[in-house]
């Protein structure tokens, strides 16, 4: 079965991830797409649920309000998935809320239940253009969420900085070069209204539908030679058909293999900084007991656990080299169980 592209927007309160969002509603059509569309919005109300209707009123829509996603329980957001899945898009647009972080999302998507059905496709930042120059002094006290901000706009592979109406062309340069400090990679596009050229993103999704789709002019904009050439060098591997820079990896372990935590760890190390996050079960030692392996924030825990499915291995990264990591792995499990 195909896996379902799943779209991330991400960005502060008030950016313009709906104004975004209701405009690829509007567009899929021309592209033949039938989307899903995963609302997360902090208060109990569901303000811009009603407008996606409004645009697109037999919309398969699932919402996830009064929190971020980031505080959501996991289930929850894979029930939602899983709900979306079964409508059979093509593909899934997640909104967060401005205070999430895209990476926490990821997170979730990655789980073994919903890892056969989607696949990650790009995650979108819009950032104010008006104000973000001004978000380290604004949110000075709070830490987190300066932090929060700025992971938004590093693991991003395509930034809109929007609402350039509202600045100079003088602000807009300035902008320009500190978001890049910040992500060197992403394909950067001023905007206003969240207006951007969709080819790149749609042009390429499969449909479900019956009708032929007008094939995808490659060298119709200059944004599409962008995005192509940001793809290219991960088009050898098989499990990169993607844009986005964060990239999934999930191994599959045999029941009989013996695994050593320490061991564990120390190939987590490898990676640095790349690695994001790492999660899985796997069976540690002669006994062959099960633990949850995560790994975040250069921390790795251990817990027990009951789960007794075949154990795997997931690891969450920035511009992994997933092919790499596989050969690697292979050669490391076969020098550490002969150990
Ligand atoms: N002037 C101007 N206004 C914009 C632009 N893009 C969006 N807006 C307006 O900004 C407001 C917020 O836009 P939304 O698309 O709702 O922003 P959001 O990121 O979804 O906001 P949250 O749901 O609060 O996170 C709306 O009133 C938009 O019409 C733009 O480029 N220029």
């Amino acid at each position: 079965m195909n896996k379902v592209p799943v779209i991330i927007l991400s960005g502060f309160l008030g950016s313009g991830k709906t104004t975004l969002l209701l405009r690829m509603l509007r567009e899929a059509a021309a592209y033949h797409l039938l989307p899903a569309v995963l609302m997360n919005e902090l208060g109990k109300q569901d303000v811009d649920g009603h407008l996606l209707l409004d645009v697109s009123p037999h919309l398969p829509l699932a919402k996830l309000l009064d929190g971020c996603i980031c505080c959501t329980k996991k289930s929850d957001i894979q029930d939602s998935l899983k709900q979306l899945v079964a409508r059979m898009p093509d593909v899934i647009l997640i909104e967060l809320t401005g205070v999430a972080n895209p990476e926490e999302i990821v997170d979730a998507i990655t789980e073994p239940a919903l890892l056969p059905h989607i696949k990650l496709h790009t995650v979108i930042t819009v950032l104010d253009a008006e104000h973000v120059l001004d978000y380290n002094s604004i949110f000075a006290s709070d830490r987190e969420l300066v932090h929060t901000l700025r992971r938004q706009i590093e693991v991003a592979d395509l930034l809109l900085l929007n609402k350039i109406d509202l600045i100079s062309d003088k602000q807009l340069k300035s902008i320009e070069k500190t978001v890049r400090k910040f992500n060197s990679q992403a394909l950067l596009l001023p905007t206003t209204f969240s207006q951007l050229d969709l080819e790149p993103l749609f042009g390429n999704l499969p449909s479900r539908q019956s009708q032929p789709r007008a094939t995808p002019n490659l060298s119709k904009s200059i944004n599409m030679r962008v995005v192509k050439a940001a793809q290219e060098p991960r088009t050898a591997s098989k499990h990169t058909a993607s844009f986005s820079r964060i990239q999934t990896l999930a191994i599959s372990i045999g029941h009989d293999v013996v695994l050593n935590q320490s061991l564990v760890e120390h190939y987590l190390g490898k990676w640095g900084k790349s690695l994001l996050r790492a999660k899985g079960y796997l069976r540690i030692g002669t006994k062959r007991e099960t633990f949850l392996l995560q790994f975040a924030g250069k921390r790795t825990t251990w817990q027990p656990a009951a789960y007794q499915e075949a154990p795997y291995l997931v690891l969450i990264g920035l511009d992994l080299d997933v092919q790499l990591i596989e050969d690697d792995w292979k050669k490391w499990l076969n020098d550490s169980q002969t150990r």
